[in-house]
């Protein structure tokens, strides 16, 4: 099926697990999302929150141990990928999903040339016209500060980490996908060519018209190019809305330690306040109650047995039992 505008993206209620030895444990609880035609939406989280989970759950992905368990995600145009299989999955993953997984920088093959694999991946969409799809990966490569025609005819090894994730980025636009996900797509950069890609990203974004999604731990990266923001905590989304409102004025407790986490560039370093405790592992998320309450200073009596539904309310999904109720929070020892 043939698009030609961005896709909306509806998350609901996904449930993924991980086989491990204690038995299958979710990575995802029950996550709803969704990403709005035409928007770049931001993940941000502590390492093992679940994002990249949800990253390959949106191409249904997820790979054995893990499995999608429960939900859907509804993609306009591809409907409910997690129903699709063998061929109808194949020929979604990269022309009408593009992506960059979370380790791109090893995913070329390296045996072939960088351009011989963009053929072989042209060819395996049924692409017509592959000198058009080399001229615009030449481009792209071209906008992100690589001389295009060497990196197409370059082994893997012959380039750099930064090199191979920005080929990655290429390979992630240059099949047209109308949705793009992209994990940690910067993370092998220099601040200075971080932000020029996260530029090109975003300029690719809106002369295309995508939808994209952007993973990252960086808060900066995702005030910079996102519009809107969603925190994942312990394989929930638990607050989520438009970036500048999210980062200007947090309504979760988990989002509100994030950003008072973020050293300033100027002010004292000190002002900087690391979250006490640390994020759960699959086998120490709670089975009950709220995820997030043996770090939280708002803790109160119903967060130890039941988990907080997400609310929504002025655009803003926060998903606390103590955000809008007045109550007597229990103080973890940490903050006395
Ligand atoms: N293949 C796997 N087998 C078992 N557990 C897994 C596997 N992949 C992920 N997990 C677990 O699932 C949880 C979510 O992992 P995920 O990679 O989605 O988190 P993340 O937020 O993307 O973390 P990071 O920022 O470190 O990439 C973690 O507890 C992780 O240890």
């Amino acid at each position: 099926m043939t698009r030609t505008s961005a896709p909306g993206v509806r998350v609901k209620d996904l449930t993924v697990v991980y086989k491990t030895p204690a038995g299958e444990l979710p990575a995802l609880g029950g996550v709803s999302l969704s990403l709005a035609p035409g928007t770049i939406t931001g993940i941000v989280g502590e390492s093992g929150s679940g994002k990249s989970t949800l990253a390959l759950s949106l191409l249904n992905a997820v790979q054995p141990p893990g499995r999608i368990k429960e939900g859907s995600v509804e993609i306009d145009g591809l409907g409910n990928v997690v129903e699709l299989t063998g061929e109808e999955l194949r020929r979604a993953r990269g022309r009408q999903v593009g992506y960059v997984f979370q380790a791109a920088q090893n995913s070329l093959n390296p045996l072939k040339t960088v351009g011989k694999q963009l053929l072989d991946l042209g060819r395996s969409h049924d692409f017509d016209d592959l000198p058009a799809l080399l001229k615009d990966a030449r481009a792209l490569l071209g906008r992100m500060g690589l001389d295009g025609g060497r990196v197409l005819d370059s082994y893997q090894h012959e380039l750099s980490g930064g090199m191979r994730q920005r080929v990655g980025i290429m390979f992630a636009l240059v099949l047209n996908a109308h949705l793009v996900v992209l994990d940690e797509p910067t993370t092998a950069l220099d601040m200075i060519t971080q932000a020029a890609i996260l530029k090109i990203v975003r300029d690719v974004h809106h002369e295309r018209g995508l939808t994209t999604l952007i993973i990252t731990h960086d808060m900066g990266v995702a005030a910079e190019v996102t519009d809107s923001l969603a925190v994942m905590y312990g394989g929930r989304v638990v607050e989520h809305g438009p970036t500048t409102e999210v980062l200007g004025s947090p309504r979760h407790p988990y989002t509100k330690g994030l950003i008072r986490a973020i050293p300033r560039l100027s002010g004292d370093i000190d002002e900087a306040r690391a979250l006490p405790g640390r994020p759960p592992t699959l086998g120490t998320i709670p089975k009950q109650g709220c995820v997030f309450r043996e770090r939280c200073p708002m803790r109160i009596a119903v967060c130890d047995t039941v988990d907080p539904e997400p609310v929504t309310r002025d655009a803003r999904t926060v998903a606390c039992h103590a955000v809008g109720r007045p109550a007597t929070p229990i103080v973890p020892k940490e903050y006395v």
